[in-house]
């Protein structure tokens, strides 16, 4: 089976083994994707808007010194893709409200009925108390197979078989539910109103939105569904803003490019996705996963720690330079303490600086620095003055400022002690391997006569 994911995995094998240079790989490898999007149902014009981005940063950007080019586009590709399926941050899938009205739209057969369910059932798991309203008075099994499900699920049920306007059925199910304290209401919409009747649909939509004023509308779309996805998002977005998009049946085999052009078409970001039948079968949109599944993780795992390892590395080479320029002080240190979490503590920092890494304390323990604590420090840095950030020396010769911050940064004045020691410490420490370092320059070979120390 050719489809998005086991396509784009050959692309990337036949860009990284090609012996042609490297505009022209690019070149083939941009269109071997484009043929594959389109194939996927990935609207033309995303296609060629994403591609054109990936071959622009291609060819303007200068991979890191240790990086090479080829693996520095892998990297280019990935993010880009990211950014195609919504971004690098995760939604926030939790309401910001409460009550909190999500209304569900989308043609027939998207899965909506399951998808509200499958809402229901994630929500009330997280401490919520959930109603359903079912306002698809168009398919007749509508009703009661959502009844079932909430039964199921153990949440509230709405709906009237003997009404038939749909704004109606919502707009009285709405008041049911708020009166039973409901804190999120989801709305089953119909998806269809017979053959050629889709401005129906829309106008019907409108109605209901009018009516409950929802706090969200989120488009249901079957993976599967193809070139229309692009043009049909567009439809539903004009009728009712598409705060969000949740895509069905993942776990077929679907194509899933039509989902990307409703991203792209809509602007909204994936929440949700479904992966099989059942009720529990949903999970939060994830989309550096999910590039990551697209572009074969186990191929360019290698490639992207690659990479990103000598990146930090660039950094930590950076950072000892600045410390060795001699103008420590607490803006470094923050700086230093926000990077530790990736790059490792400042002892790292301070063996990386040629020819010193043997005047290093053998016992780092006064270098490490507790996870809590840098936050603690953190906090207590942004408590100070550009000055005092400048000249952390102010601190000791005037006592009234540490308690000022301590009080700023809700902590004790022995916590703003503590840091005060922990920068004279590092002070004390770099002052002796500078002096150390243009000893030996004096005497000469000071590196080389380190390094075999
Ligand atoms: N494999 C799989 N099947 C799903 C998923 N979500 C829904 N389905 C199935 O898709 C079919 C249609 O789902 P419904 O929920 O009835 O669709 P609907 O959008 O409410 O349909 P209308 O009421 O006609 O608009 C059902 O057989 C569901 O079981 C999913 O994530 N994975």
């Amino acid at each position: 089976m050719s489809n998005i994911f086991s396509g784009i995995k050959e692309a990337i094998k036949k860009f990284l083994s090609s012996t042609s240079p490297y505009e022209q790989s690019v070149e083939e490898f941009i269109r071997e994707l484009q043929r594959i999007l389109i194939k996927s149902d990935v609207n033309v014009k995303v296609v060629f808007e994403f591609t054109s981005k990936i071959r622009k940063r291609a060819l303007e950007e200068k991979p890191p010194q240790g990086v090479s080019r080829r693996d520095w586009f892998i990297k280019i590709v990935y993010e880009e893709l990211i950014s195609l399926l919504g971004g690098e941050e995760e939604l926030n899938v939790l309401p910001k409200k409460k009550p909190y009205v999500i209304m569900l739209v989308g043609v027939q057969g998207s899965g909506k009925t399951t998808t509200a369910a499958k809402l229901a059932w994630y929500y009330k798991n997280r401490g919520y108390r959930v109603g359903l309203i079912a306002a698809d008075t168009f398919r007749a099994g509508a009703y009661e197979q959502l009844k079932q499900l909430a039964e199921k699920v153990g949440v509230e049920f709405w709906g009237d078989k003997g009404l038939n306007d749909p704004a109606e059925i919502s707009r009285k199910g709405l008041e049911y539910h708020l009166s039973k304290k409901a804190e999120i209401i989801i709305i089953d919409t119909a998806g269809r109103h017979g053959y050629g009747e889709e401005s129906k649909l829309i106008d019907e939509m409108k109605a209901i939105a009018d009516a409950v004023k929802p706090d969200e509308v989120i488009l249901v779309l079957d993976a599967s569904i193809g070139q229309k996805a692009y043009d049909l998002a567009k439809k539903f977005h004009e009728a009712t803003p598409i705060g969000s998009i949740i895509i069905t049946k993942l776990d077929g085999t679907a194509k899933g490019g039509g989902a990307i052009s409703a991203i792209a078409a809509t602007g909204a970001k994936v929440k949700f996705v479904g992966t099989g039948e059942k009720v529990d079968e949903i999970e939060p949109f994830r989309p550096k996963n999910f590039a990551s599944r697209i572009l074969g993780m186990g191929d360019i795992e290698a490639i992207l720690e690659r990479v990103y390892s000598t990146m930090s590395q660039n950094e930590l080479e950076e950072m000892a330079d600045s410390l060795m320029s001699g103008n420590l002080n607490m803006k470094l240190i923050y700086k230093q303490i926000k990077q530790i979490r990736s790059m490792g503590p400042i002892g790292k920092i301070l063996r990386m600086i040629p020819g010193l890494s043997m005047s290093l304390p053998e016992d780092e323990g006064a270098l490490k620095v507790s996870e809590k604590k840098m936050d603690m420090w953190l906090n207590i840095i942004n408590s100070m003055t550009y000055e005092e950030m400048e000249k952390p020396e102010l601190l000791e010769r005037e006592k009234s400022r540490i308690r000022r911050i301590a009080i700023g940064a809700g902590v004790a004045q022995e916590d703003v002690r503590e840091l005060l020691n922990y920068y004279n410490y590092i002070k004390k420490l770099l002052k002796q391997l500078k002096r150390r370092k243009s000893l030996l320059k004096k005497f000469g070979g000071a590196d080389e006569f380190l390094e075999e120390e």
